[in-house]
Parts: C-alpha cells; structure tokens; sequence
C-alpha cells in the first residue's frame, strides 16, 4: 500500500520550472529520502506533497488524499518539520506545544505532550522559553511537536542541517524509533549522502528538478559499477595479475600495489585470501573501496553533491538564524 503517489509533478515559478515532471511512489511504512544539492527542487516538492504550494500540473496523493483538491484531508494526516524553525522562540517548550496541539483539537493533550517531550529527551527543559535551547534542542521540540496529532506521514525537510555530528545521530534515533514504533512513514530531504544511506529505505536523487536515480542505497551504488580492493604484496615478482571467477578485472599500478574490481569486496576478500595462499603469494595489506552516494551522484551527472551542498547550505543556515534575531 503506498502512502504517497505522485505522477508527472510539475512546479513552476513563473516561467522557471523548479519540479520538472516527477513520479515516484512511497510505500506505507517506508523512510524515503530525497537526495540532491541545494536548488535541486526538494523543498519545493516537500511543500507541494504538504500543500504549501499548488502543483502546477500532475497529480500528487498523500495519505489516500489529492494535495490539489483535498488539502485540509491531507493535512489532518501528516506532520512538517520545515527546513527553517518555525517554533515561538519567546514561549516555552511545552507552551509551544499547547498551542500546537490545541490548533489541530488533540485529545488528551497533555498526557501526549509530556510522553513526546520525554521521547524527545525535553521533559526537564519543558519550561524553559525556547529561545534558550540550542539548535539541536529547537530540532527535537519540532519533531516532538510535529508528532502531537499522530500524523500518518511525516515529512522533514532536511532535518539534520547545520547540526553538529553527535546532535545528528542523535535525531536519526529518533527517526528510526518513530518508524519502527509506530510504523511511520517517513518522507525527508537531504543533501547529506550519510543521512539518506543511514535511514533510507529507498532514495530518489535528485537534480535540476528531475529525479535522475531511485533505488536503495546498494542499488544506486551498482549503477557505478565495481567494489575495488587494493592489494599491496610481498615480493616485485608477484606483481602480476590475480585470475579468478569472481576478478572482473585487475591492474598493476604504477605504485606496485594491485588493484582489482569485484562486484562485493566483503563477499571477494576471504575467497581472494584463500587464493593467495594456494598460489603461495603473501599479501602485506589489503584495502578496499566501495562506491558511495557520491560517487553514484558524480557518475549520473560529473558533479559532486558536496559542490553545492555542504558547507553553503551550513552557511545559508545560520544566515538565516541570524536575520531572524
Ligand atoms: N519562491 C520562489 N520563487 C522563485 N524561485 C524559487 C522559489 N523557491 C525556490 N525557487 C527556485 O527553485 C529551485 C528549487 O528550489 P528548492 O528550494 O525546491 O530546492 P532544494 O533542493 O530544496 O534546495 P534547498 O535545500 O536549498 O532548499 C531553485 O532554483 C530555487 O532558486
């Protein structure tokens, strides 16, 4: 059963088209990452499925609802965590739960709100204005906050941006634990590959307002093709060539190490052990490299994520905290 449909998703500014005719599925229960640089058409495409904006043409159906003609059914059954904070920085943690959860009716408001704010590890800053709170804090209270009326879909429009390391592990727990508790699905953004290859079930990337690959993060990674291990051996004279079933293809290289492309290093390395001591070759150091996001990124399009994304997405950040002080 799929908990979002989108068929040919068009979005135009103007003339420009930011959503250049997408369609992909998400299947209930399922986390599914949107990868791609800044201005890839990502949080357009989160604010069309949430009905922040209208599509342009093409049809999108979030949560068995049409964005275009039932907006106020699809927004009863999902959840938002913006890019940007969208909590009131001048009221408390819990106030700004109230508030939420008094807007959209929740029924026993208050015994909700104080197991979401201890699910979040918030409970004891409750009363704190959240002016006070760090980024990473603001992040867990919006989770908190966007889970009040138990929405069936949860979008989080890069929900880790501009956070340190420790901070973002941290929300990734969270987010596993909601779609394994509850059984969640889980529609985000990113430009980090790391995040989408931790949570994702499935990824589409996209670039340029179209989604150029859709897989799990293995089957992106085997559009670029082989796992390569270097291996460094013992003696010159055994600088040759290894030959073996599961060896698509080897090279000396200059620097006398021996490179080899195999389809699954993991699966390869203890076969190629036991080849290496039937032919009596002793291997000094082996190393192995297996294709990432961002290789798979620079494969479809001869550039790198990280041109774009990165630290201009961290500067943009905090431009934009700054602006709101
Ligand atoms: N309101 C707007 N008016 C005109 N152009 C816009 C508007 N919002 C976004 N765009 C443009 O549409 C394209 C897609 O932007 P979008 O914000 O959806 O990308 P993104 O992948 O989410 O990147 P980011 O992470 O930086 O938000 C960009 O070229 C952007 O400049």
């Amino acid at each position: 059963m799929n908990a979002i449909e989108v068929e040919n998703l068009v979005k135009k500014y103007g003339d420009f088209k930011a959503v250049r005719g997408i369609s992909f599925e998400v299947k209930k229960g399922e986390i599914f990452a949107f990868l791609g640089p800044n201005g890839a058409g990502k949080t357009t495409t989160v604010h069309v499925l949430t009905t922040l904006l209208k599509p342009t043409s093409g049809r999108a159906v979030v949560a068995g609802h049409d964005v275009a003609r039932e907006p106020i059914e699809v927004r009863r059954k999902i959840g938002i965590v913006f890019q940007d904070p969208s909590v009131d920085r001048e009221l408390t943690a819990y106030e700004n739960m109230l508030i939420h959860g008094r807007i959209y009716g929740v029924e026993n408001l208050k015994e909700k709100i104080e197991r979401l704010l201890k699910f979040v590890e918030l409970w004891e800053f409750k009363d704190r204005p959240v002016k006070f709170f760090s980024g990473g804090m603001q992040r867990r209270l919006e989770i908190a906050r966007s889970l009040l009326h138990e929405p069936e879909i949860l979008f989080l429009d890069e929900p880790t941006i501009g956070l340190d390391p420790q901070t973002r592990a941290h929300i990734w727990d969270y987010i596993r634990a909601m779609k394994e508790e509850h059984n969640m699905t889980i529609f985000l953004t990113t430009h980090y590959m790391d995040e989408a290859e931790q949570l994702a079930d499935r990824i589409a990337i996209m670039d340029h307002g179209e989604i150029i690959a859709e897989g799990t993060a293995e089957e992106l990674k085997k559009l670029v093709g082989s796992d390569i291990i270097y291996l460094k051996l013992q003696a010159r004279e055994e600088l040759k060539c290894l030959k073996a079933d599961f060896i698509r293809g080897c090279k000396v290289l200059p620097d006398g190490r021996v490179r080899l492309d195999v389809e699954n290093a993991a699966e390869a390395l203890p076969r190629l052990f036991e080849l290496a001591k039937e032919s009596g070759i002793k291997i000094l150091e082996v190393t192995y490299h297996r294709p990432t996001l961002n290789d798979v990124f620079l494969h479809l399009t001869g550039r790198e994520i990280r041109e774009e994304g990165g630290e201009g997405n961290v500067a943009k950040m905090i431009m934009k905290a700054r602006m709101r002080r």
